[in-house]
């Protein structure tokens, strides 16, 4: 059987028929008084049902704080959270039945094997699919016998995921699914995401990494000091950003025509000339055109359209975090 036979598909929560999670002004705050700090601050975040959404952000941006709400598992300051069209901690038993999270680190003992915990996972849940075939889906099957102790890193990751998946759920939280995790089965877990997708599922997902990002999410949501900075398409996100040319430092000034979009180079990461520009065509004709007629070498000449990268730099760069100096927010007790 494939994956996207066996996830259930729910009833009336297909794809397009409107919001598996709905987030509005979600607030959360840790500690009271002088030292309260106000971790997430008036989050508004729409998970359509049936995609892929990638919550992306900068250290300590409030990714974990804010899923961790959505999940059930924290309380909100302020604002409203409904899953499924349920209220998360309200409706935790309804929530919990129709969902699967897999948290940064999982706490499983290291004394029982691999089976054994599955097993015991197994025992909670209310229409699992059976153990061996949800470690086969993760390629655990060979390692049934292992003491969990006794796992590789990657190896844990994939028990974590095969317990998650095996409730069937429709609504999947995944937290850095892929952290620690070789490329080969990084790929691995890619498919099973797109499979999910493929059923019907709804996945939430956080990551440090871009590149998964962009290959797996339908809409990449972006964290910065605690508010969501960016929202859209990959392709949406990153095509109000400029473009880059790059060369090594040239003996002699740019034309002013080219000299004009000439940036830090640091803030790329480069001891090079940068320029940027909105028009890449335009301004590499120019470029190449002035180099030609100058004879000038352009050693190392790289052209390259925005990307998802740069778009992410920018904002950890450029806008400040100023959750440490600003008051915090009256603290609202969730469902008040
Ligand atoms: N229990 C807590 N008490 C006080 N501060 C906390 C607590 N949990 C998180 N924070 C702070 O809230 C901010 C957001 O943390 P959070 O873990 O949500 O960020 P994140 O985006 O998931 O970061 P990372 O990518 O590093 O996992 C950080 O500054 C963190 O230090």
């Amino acid at each position: 059987m494939t994956t996207t036979e066996q996830t259930r598909s729910a009833s009336g929560t297909g794809a397009g028929t409107g919001a598996a999670i709905s987030v509005r002004g979600l607030r959360r705050t840790y500690g009271k008084g002088a030292a309260a700090f106000e971790a997430v601050r008036g989050v508004d975040l729409d998970v359509p049902t049936g995609t892929v959404t990638a919550l992306l952000g900068t250290n300590g941006a409030g990714k974990t704080s804010t899923l961790e709400v959505v999940e059930g598992l924290g309380r909100a300051s302020g604002g409203t959270v409904r899953v499924l069209g349920l209220d998360p901690i309200a409706d935790r038993a309804a929530v919990r039945r129709r969902t699967g999270v897999l948290l940064q680190t999982s706490g499983f003992s290291g004394d029982l094997t691999v089976a054994e915990t599955a097993r015991l996972w197994h025992s909670t849940l209310s229409t699992p699919r059976p153990v061996d075939e949800a470690l086969e889906m993760l390629d655990l099957g060979a390692r049934a016998a292992v003491k969990v102790s006794a796992l590789s890193g990657g190896e844990r990751r994939r028990l974590d995921l095969a317990c998650t998946l095996m409730g069937r759920p429709e609504l999947v939280f995944l937290d850095e699914p892929t952290t620690g995790l070789d490329p080969e089965s990084r790929r691995e877990v890619w498919r099973l995401v797109r499979g999910l997708r493929a059923a019907g599922a709804t996945v939430l997902l956080t990551t440090h990494y871009l590149e998964e990002a962009e290959t797996l999410a339908d809409r990449l949501e972006i964290m910065h000091g605690g508010r969501i900075v960016r929202s859209g398409t990959a392709g949406e996100i990153a095509d109000g950003h400029p473009s880059t040319i790059a060369f090594d430092r040239l003996e002699r000034a740019l034309p002013q025509q080219l000299a004009g979009g000439v940036v830090d180079p640091a803030s790329y990461g480069q001891p090079r000339t940068v320029v940027e520009t909105v028009d890449l065509q335009a301004t590499l004709t120019a470029l190449l055109d002035w180099a030609r007629d100058e004879k000038v070498r352009l050693e190392g000449l790289d052209a390259r359209s925005a990307s998802l990268e740069q778009v992410f730099l920018a904002i950890a760069d450029s806008s400040t975090d100023d959750r440490r100096d600003a008051p915090t927010a009256p603290a609202t007790p969730k469902g008040a």
